[in-house]
């Protein structure tokens, strides 16, 4: 699927990726400032969260819960992964084998990485304002 849009669209863009994937393992491959964060803060907010998105700066990952207090999701950016064992140190095949929602930034930090159940999102700059994100 492919689809174009901008910041003022991203609730609706949201929607139709969460109505779309069958799935609940999202890889976001884009280059910085495509807006990886961006769209994975519209995605929590949809599902329901009100927790504060940002990408991780320690630990490589965040967690995000429900209002009720319910596990959420997991949110990966794997920019500063030094190779790929340190993603297995980490846990990383547990945290996929979990039962939240798993998004991941910089997911070529880690080439073995393909999971049969991982959508790839990549998002490209069209220019200031607009992206588009070709769902697979
Ligand atoms: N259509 C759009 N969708 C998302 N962000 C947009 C869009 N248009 C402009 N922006 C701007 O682009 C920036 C995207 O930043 P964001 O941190 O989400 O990118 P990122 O891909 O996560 O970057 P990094 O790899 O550095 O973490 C924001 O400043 C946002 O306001």
């Amino acid at each position: 699927m492919e689809l174009i849009y901008t910041e003022q669209d991203l609730p609706s863009i949201a929607r139709t990726i969460l109505e779309y994937v069958d799935t609940k393992i999202l890889a976001f491959y884009a280059p910085m400032g495509a807006g990886k964060t961006t769209l994975i803060k519209a995605l929590i907010k949809e599902l329901g969260s009100t927790d504060n998105v940002s990408s991780p700066t320690f630990g490589l990952v965040n967690e995000y819960q429900l209002d009720n207090g319910e596990l959420l999701a997991y949110h990966f950016d794997f920019y500063r992964l030094k190779d790929e064992t340190e993603a297995l140190d980490m846990g990383l095949d547990d945290y996929l084998q979990s039962n939240a929602w798993i998004f991941m930034e910089w997911p070529e930090k880690i080439p073995n990485l393909t999971p049969e159940n991982m959508h790839s999102l990549k998002i490209e700059i069209l220019d200031q304002k607009t992206r588009k994100l070709t769902l697979v």
